[in-house]
């Protein structure tokens, strides 16, 4: 398959590490130093062993002309979806399908204005990936990626299992779920409860279960997100919720949440398309979030201090 990676970063890099060798795979990456980086040098994936595996990669710039493709996967952060979905229309042809394995809530609509929803495949990623340096990366934890049809008809379903066809060949794990909603909408609860909370801690994933007091704080935005949910009409058992957080922090207990890699770098995060939607959703169905508004607000004032840390 002819597949193109938007967004050079730590998720872009993994899955072409995955895909690369079985596959025609190009990184699109609107950093050029990045680019150049991969052209000539490649990857460098870090196993939890430490041990570190180079590996041979193809990068352009984004907005390079390379043709139709067959699948496109976009791994840029959700604030970059639009942009990079129109900045690589050239890559888009009559048939061909476009995957987000991004966190949060909206990606599938901005990847909509460009490609019909019939050709969208929306899902999560159990990997955990901290970008290192230029062109290396830690692959933190490992699990499966979950995928389904974003408007389920014949022909998306068809796409879906040729996408899961091609990961799975490459060596990912693929689940396709029938109940994708469900999915996305467990995946936001586990982001809600990690990310924003190590982010403002500058921990580990791991630490936000086995530190009691984070553990506490994590359990009330998680209930806070079960109920919105809920609202939303999605069901989620909250001790289910809670395990299925609990079962993250314990598989990539030595890597960090993206957002915190976000502020690491001094990067805008996608906290208005995590804690922000449930915070949002809560006012809409009248459901007290105090929490997650707070983690929105505590977030933005980080980015704020960006330019003066
Ligand atoms: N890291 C993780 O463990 C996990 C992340 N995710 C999700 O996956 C997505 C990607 O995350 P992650 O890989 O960590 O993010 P990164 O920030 O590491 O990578 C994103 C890359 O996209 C680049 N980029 C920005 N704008 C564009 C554009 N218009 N065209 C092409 N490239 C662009 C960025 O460049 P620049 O830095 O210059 O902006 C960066 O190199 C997010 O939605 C995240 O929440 C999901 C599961 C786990
Ligand atoms: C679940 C978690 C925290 C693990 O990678 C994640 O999705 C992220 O870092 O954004």
């Amino acid at each position: 398959m002819n597949i193109a990676i938007l967004g050079a970063g730590a998720m872009g890099s993994l899955y072409a590490s995955y895909l690369a060798p079985f596959h025609s795979v190009t990184l699109f990456d609107s950093c050029a130093p990045l680019v150049e980086h991969i052209n000539a040098k490649g990857l460098i994936k870090v196993n939890h062993d430490h041990t570190e595996i180079p590996l041979k990669a193809k990068a352009a710039l984004s907005g390079t002309s390379l043709g139709y493709q067959d699948l496109v996967i976009v791994f840029v952060k959700g604030i970059h979806t639009y942009e990079a979905m129109k900045n690589n229309q050239s890559l888009l042809g009559p048939d061909t399908i476009v995957m987000t394995l991004q966190n949060g809530a909206g990606n599938n609509r901005d990847i909509a204005q460009f490609v019909p929803r019939e050709r969208i495949i929306v899902g999560t990623s159990s990997h955990n990936s901290v970008y290192l340096e230029t062109g290396k990366f830690y692959h933190s934890g490992c699990g499966p990626t979950n995928i389904g049809p974003d408007l389920p008809c014949e022909s998306s379903l068809r796409d879906v299992k040729k996408a899961a066809q091609a990961l799975e060949e490459s060596g990912l794990t693929v689940n396709i779920m029938d109940n994708i909603q469900y999915v996305l909408w467990q995946k936001l609860v586990i982001n809600c409860g990690i990310n924003a909370l190590s982010t403002l801690m500058q921990c580990r994933i791991g630490e936000i279960y086995t530190n009691p007091y984070l553990w506490d704080l994590c359990k009330r935005i998680v209930y806070e997100c079960v109920l919105i949910a809920e609202a939303d009409g999605t069901y989620l058992d909250r001790k289910e919720a809670l395990l299925a957080v609990s079962k993250v922090c314990e598989n990539d207990s030595s890597g960090f949440a993206s957002m915190y890699q976000d502020r690491q770098n001094k990067r805008l995060t996608e906290i208005d398309r995590i804690n922000g939607v449930v915070a949002n959703l809560g006012s809409e169905y009248k459901i007290p979030a105090p929490c997650n508004t707070m983690l929105v607000t505590q977030i933005h004032a980080i980015e704020q201090m960006y330019s003066r840390q």
